[in-house]
């Protein structure tokens, strides 16, 4: 006979465009193949908890979440979930936010036994500081952390790349487009012709779409592709199982060699709304650029790229013949990751699939959850 392992105790911050995908997609899995008891919802305003009545399949969540008084007060968040932590669950709080204070919170969660799931870049990108502190806490109480939906949303490059060093392959390099939106931009934007399409209205679609950050400029200042560089280079550096290695210690995503899309006197804008508006005074200077490169017979991609041999992180836009991979083989959001390994010798490793939208990184967030079963 089998033991039935207990029900994870689930608390969901941040319902927007992913957190509301990964809500209903939890709220899909059949009740009595669900391994899963969703017992609190928390937005930017309102908070519900409910250890003793977890929210069933086919609850309408949004208006329960939206009825109630309840302010979001992390401190007793913290308090109800380490206490059942105490009456030994499995307790997770999933982050769905891009919020640097919540993901300032991870240590505090992960030292009361709380796991953290989250596509969040914020906490593994940011100080270096917040992200050892995050290693200790795990490390001292058990509790996991998991971030597969930060890089690449729901394609699996976290879990590929802490298999290549767990299993002691040596990672070379590691280069791709790793930005949906970017790639998206330039998928559309520069196909080799030309002309085509202005820059600012493909960056309105990607944004439409659901795969730029809450403020666009966060893309396409190269920031978010800086930070995922961070996280797979802090994947390798920092595992337990790499003794030495030529990379810089990034102190921060800031560390990384980034070029910048955005025209200076876009800099610092304060809302997505407006920077987008303002975005259309800049399609000459695009224009110009992509009649550039299709004048060398070439397509502009952004890329980013993690260099372990040669101890280098870099992300920028660069020009690449109509006839590689990259200009090939992609489409939509897509976002293609090679890994150049010891083992995999001259024909890398590739992960290629859609890299943004909130159904993929829902999903990425989602099979994290399931690994803590
Ligand atoms: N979209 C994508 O394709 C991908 C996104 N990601 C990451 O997923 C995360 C979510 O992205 P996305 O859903 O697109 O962004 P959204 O802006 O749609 O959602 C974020 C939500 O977080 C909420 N929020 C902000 N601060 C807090 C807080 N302190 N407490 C509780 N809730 C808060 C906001 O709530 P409110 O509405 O109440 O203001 C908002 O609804 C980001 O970190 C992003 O980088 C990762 C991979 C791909
Ligand atoms: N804005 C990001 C979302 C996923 O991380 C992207 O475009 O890749
Ligand atoms: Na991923």
């Amino acid at each position: 006979m089998s033991a039935i392992s207990p029900k994870v105790y689930v608390a969901v911050v941040g319902v927007g465009l992913v957190g509301t995908d990964f809500v209903n997609q939890l709220l899909s899995i059949p009740p009595h193949a669900s391994p899963f008891h969703l017992i609190s919802l928390t937005s930017s305003t309102r908070t519900i908890f409910d250890a003793a009545n977890p929210i069933a399949p086919g609850t309408s969540w949004k208006p329960l979440l939206a009825g109630s008084s309840q302010r979001p007060d992390f401190k007793v968040l913290t308090e109800h979930l380490a206490s059942l932590v105490a009456q030994n669950q499995k307790v997770t709080l999933v982050d769905n936010t891009s919020s640097d204070d919540v993901a300032a919170l991870y240590p505090s969660f992960l030292e009361k036994g709380i796991s953290v799931i989250t596509p969040n870049k914020k906490a593994y990108s940011g100080d270096l500081s917040l992200y050892k502190s995050i290693l200790r806490a795990s490390e001292t109480s058990g509790a996991r952390f998991l971030n597969e939906s930060t890089v690449g949303a729901g394609l699996p490059v976290i879990s590929t790349l802490k298999e290549l060093v767990a299993t002691g392959d040596k990672v070379v390099r590691i280069e791709g487009v790793l930005s949906g939106t970017m790639s998206y931009i330039f998928n559309e934007f520069s196909t080799g012709r030309p002309d085509g399409p202005s820059f600012s209205s493909v960056v309105s679609i990607a944004r439409e779409k659901g795969y730029t950050e809450p403020h666009p400029a966060d893309d396409l200042n190269g920031f978010d592709v800086a930070r995922k560089l961070t996280i797979l280079s802090r994947t390798i550096s920092l595992s337990p199982q790499t003794t030495s290695t030529s990379l810089p210690s990034l102190q921060s995503f800031a560390s990384v060699q980034t070029t910048s899309l955005i025209p200076a006197a876009l800099e610092g804008i304060p809302t997505g709304d407006e920077f987008i508006s303002r975005l259309p005074e800049f399609d000459p200077h695009f224009d110009q650029m992509r009649a550039e490169a299709s004048a060398e017979g070439k397509v502009l991609r952004f890329v980013g790229v993690v260099d372990v041999a040669g101890g280098q992180v870099k992300a920028g836009l660069e020009k690449y013949p109509t006839s590689h991979p990259f200009a090939t083989s992609l489409g939509g959001s897509d976002n293609i990751i090679m890994f150049h390994t010891e083992r995999y010798g001259s024909r890398p490793l590739i992960v290629q699939g859609a890299g943004a939208g909130a159904a993929v990184t829902a999903m990425g967030v989602l099979g994290d959850l399931f690994k803590l079963v």
